[in-house]
């Protein structure tokens, strides 16, 4: 038998950085199609800011490992929409996955396949348990950067198709200076 080594890391809890992590990086210009106004977001283009970033350690995709990763969603809005995750399903559907909050305001949109949301906010020491086949997608509410960690099963993989498509059947959007989840008026059932 071949063992793995453990391996301890320190999150900086100020950045969200994990040391030896590799970085994505996901710019405004990733998310074409993906928010409502799209008026809005042609003109953010403009500047193409970076919407979030992610630094995972990631293992082998084999049953019974696990990764784990931190997320630093930064403030922003595209028209009334907070900046948001991609968001997907995983490709093993029935994988679940544990988020907690280490900074900043925010929360998780939730969807099952036939589209029923539910939306859990999220703010420091808050562990959100997502269950097998919903899709799911974290949304900044605040006004500094929303800093989570995720772990998730190694083999999971992400799938973005139907988020891509046709979006979630709620938006996250600010409205008279207050957080309100809404109706998405172009969900595709
Ligand atoms: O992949 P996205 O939907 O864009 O979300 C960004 C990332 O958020 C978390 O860190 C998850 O653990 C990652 O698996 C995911 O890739
Ligand atoms: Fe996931």
């Amino acid at each position: 038998m071949e063992y793995k080594n453990p391996l301890g890391v320190d999150i900086d809890l100020e950045t969200g950085v994990i040391p030896g992590a590799k970085k994505l990086v996901r710019r405004l210009g990733d998310l074409k199609g993906y928010f409502v106004d799209e008026k809005a977001y042609e003109e953010l283009l403009k500047e193409n800011p970076v919407v979030y970033e992610v630094y995972a350690i990631e293992q082998e995709e084999k049953d019974g490992d696990l990764n784990f990763a931190t997320t630093v969603l930064y403030p922003g809005k595209v028209g009334k929409e907070f900046f948001f995750t991609k968001g997907h399903y995983h490709s093993k559907a029935d994988r679940a996955e544990i988020y907690y909050g280490i900074k900043g305001k925010g929360g998780m949109l939730l969807q099952t396949p036939e589209g029923k949301a539910e939306w859990i906010e999220m703010r420091p020491g808050t562990v959100v348990y997502v269950p097998p086949y919903w899709a799911h997608r974290t949304v900044n509410t605040g006004d500094e950067p929303f800093i989570f960690l995720a772990i998730y099963p190694a083999d999971a993989g992400h799938d973005y198709g139907s988020i891509k498509e046709k979006g979630f059947s709620k938006l996250v959007i600010e409205e008279n200076g207050e957080v309100r989840v809404v109706d998405n008026p172009k969900w595709k059932e």
